[in-house]
């Protein structure tokens, strides 16, 4: 036990330190503050054994997805999730029933690997600064975002570095490359105002053998998007980026949604369907491309109706004073060149990514932009050597329709094809019309299968050889008569196309009228002379 004296002697001591600490000038005090808040954790790591790692949501630059944290999570929920007793479950693939299940916030989990010990933990988003003003770089976030921290004995940290890291990273892509699960990403303003992606899983439908278009075009274009999954030493061979860029063009209903869809389905990539009219500028164009993954199809449909706000200024400088509307628009935009620059989406801007500089950024992406007026697009944006491919989606013609007919009434011919054949070359329809008029009719073509199989279903006798002797003479009566019907749509628009349309008939003859008009005055004229 210290006796009275020796607390005494200790209190003096302090008070005595304190004395001196108040009496040392301002600046000193700073540096040993400096020296002790360096000291602590110095000292304090000496003594702990432990290291740890983080690993954040978003990395360094704050642009984009840190893809470590992907995989640690994906790692995590399928190798270490039986260790933990709060999960998350999440129904992501429509195709299956499996929920995904991750780890929720601050669960532990162990690992081990070759005979070390390894402690992950989730840690929720925290705000650095609260009660602060939060600056946030990164779209729509405004706090620290969320990081697995993993903690391991310091003797294993070469262990950890050079082989564990690696091997989770290996375990994760050979778990995505199984699961995976195609997505349509789309992007909207989020709550701060800013542009993000958001997905749904994503099945389409639509694959090339259902394609309704020319057949050699369909081989050409398949062979080239093979070509390009191909390239990545091509591309690296020649220093270029490893993407491509299409532009898809011809009137609505040719199919250029369907067209994407099938490509996705070649592929095998995610879909970002890009919105520009909720992107701000052209430092927001940015994030969101940065944010994009590789392996994925980049769309911006309808580029002139966006093209037209984004070049008003090109090609209103071009137009002459005479012309109104072009010299309002370019007004406009002169205006908001003076103002607001900084805060609008720019044609160089999003040409910027697909063969500028930025398109470096990422590798194995398809860019699409599709139109439905081609001669309306800026010559900058179809320029030679700009888009690699441009691919016409035309109207339906003969060898389409085939193909229509094979998908809708499971049909190779008919009497009436080589009518339909002669027909569809007289007139512009679209295949998603032709479609459509398959379609109506072969509804009921399901509803007797399904009238079949219910009979099945209550125990009657199986289909035997009479229903589907029944089933198949149904078919054909109604292929039999939607292609009748198909005739008739096709002969009334062909009749159609050829009578010039009322207002067109009116202004001949108002314009004759005009003509005889004029006549009868020279005529008058020169009598009176
Ligand atoms: N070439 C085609 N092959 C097969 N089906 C087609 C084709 N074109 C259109 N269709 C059918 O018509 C529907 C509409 O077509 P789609 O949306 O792909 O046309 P689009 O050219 O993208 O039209 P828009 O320019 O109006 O967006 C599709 O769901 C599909 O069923």
């Amino acid at each position: 036990m210290a006796s009275v004296e020796t607390w005494v002697g200790f209190g003096s001591a302090m008070a005595g330190v304190g004395l001196l600490w108040s009496r040392m000038p301002e600046h000193f005090h700073e540096e040993a503050r400096y020296i002790i808040s360096s000291l602590v954790p110095m000292a304090m790591s000496y003594f702990n054994p432990y290291e740890q790692i983080t690993v954040s949501e978003y990395g360094e630059e704050r642009f984009r997805r840190n893809k470590m944290f992907d995989a640690v999570s994906t790692y995590l929920s399928r190798v270490c999730a039986g260790g933990a007793c709060k999960l998350k479950a999440e129904l992501c693939n429509n195709t299956k029933d499996d929920p995904v299940v991750t780890l929720d916030e601050n669960q532990e989990v162990v690992d081990s690997f070759d005979g070390a010990r390894m402690w992950w933990r989730l840690c929720p988003k925290a705000s650095k600064n609260k009660g602060a003003i939060n600056v946030s770089y990164y779209p729509g976030e405004t706090d620290e975002p969320r990081c697995f921290r993993l903690v391991f004995h310091k003797r294993h940290r070469q262990l950890v570095l050079s082989s564990y890291l690696p091997s989770v990273v290996r375990r994760w892509r050979e778990l995505t490359a199984k699961n995976r699960q195609r997505r349509l990403f789309t992007n909207h303003a989020s709550e701060g105002n800013k542009s993000v992606w958001t997905s749904v899983p994503y099945n389409p439908p639509a694959t090339f053998d259902m394609l309704a278009m020319d057949h050699a075009k369909k081989v050409d274009i398949m062979e080239d998007l093979t070509a390009f999954q191909k390239g990545k030493e091509y591309h690296s061979k020649v220093g270029k980026a490893w993407k491509r860029g299409y532009l898809l063009h011809g009137p609505p209903g040719t199919g250029k949604s369907t067209m994407i869809g099938a490509m996705a389905n070649f592929l095998d990539y995610d879909v970002y369907d890009l919105d520009l009219t909720s992107v701000k500028n052209n430092s927001e164009l940015r994030k969101l491309f940065l944010d994009t993954t590789d392996k994925s199809i980049i769309v911006i449909e309808d580029i002139d109706a966006i093209e037209d706000e984004l070049t008003t200024k090109r090609k209103g400088n071009k137009v002459v004073n005479g012309d109104d509307e072009i010299r309002d628009k370019r007004m406009l935009v002169e205006f908001a060149d003076k103002n607001d620059e900084k805060s609008r989406v720019t044609l160089s801007g999003l040409l910027s990514f697909v063969d500028g500089l930025w398109s470096a950024c990422g590798s194995e992406r398809v860019f699409m932009f599709t139109t439905n007026h081609i001669d309306r697009l800026d010559p900058a944006l179809i320029r030679p050597g700009r888009m690699d491919k441009h691919i016409e989606m035309s109207y339906c013609r003969f060898e389409a329709f085939k193909v229509l007919a094979k998908s809708y009434l499971d049909i190779t011919d008919h009497s009436l094809f080589a009518e339909i054949g002669w027909l569809l070359d007289e007139t512009d329809t679209t295949p998603a019309d032709v479609a459509d008029n398959l379609m109506v009719r072969s509804k009921r073509n399901g509803e007797i299968s399904r009238l079949l199989l219910d009979d099945e279903m209550d125990g009657s006798p199986p289909a035997d050889v009479a229903n589907n002797f029944m089933l198949r003479c149904k078919r054909k009566r109604d292929a039999d008569e939607c292609l009748a019907g198909l005739v008739e749509t096709l002969k009334k628009s062909k009749m159609e196309s050829a009578t010039p349309p009322m207002d067109t008939i009116e202004e001949e003859a108002k314009e004759e009228h005009n003509i005889t008009q004029k006549k009868d005055t020279e005529r008058g004229e020169r009598n009176t002379t």
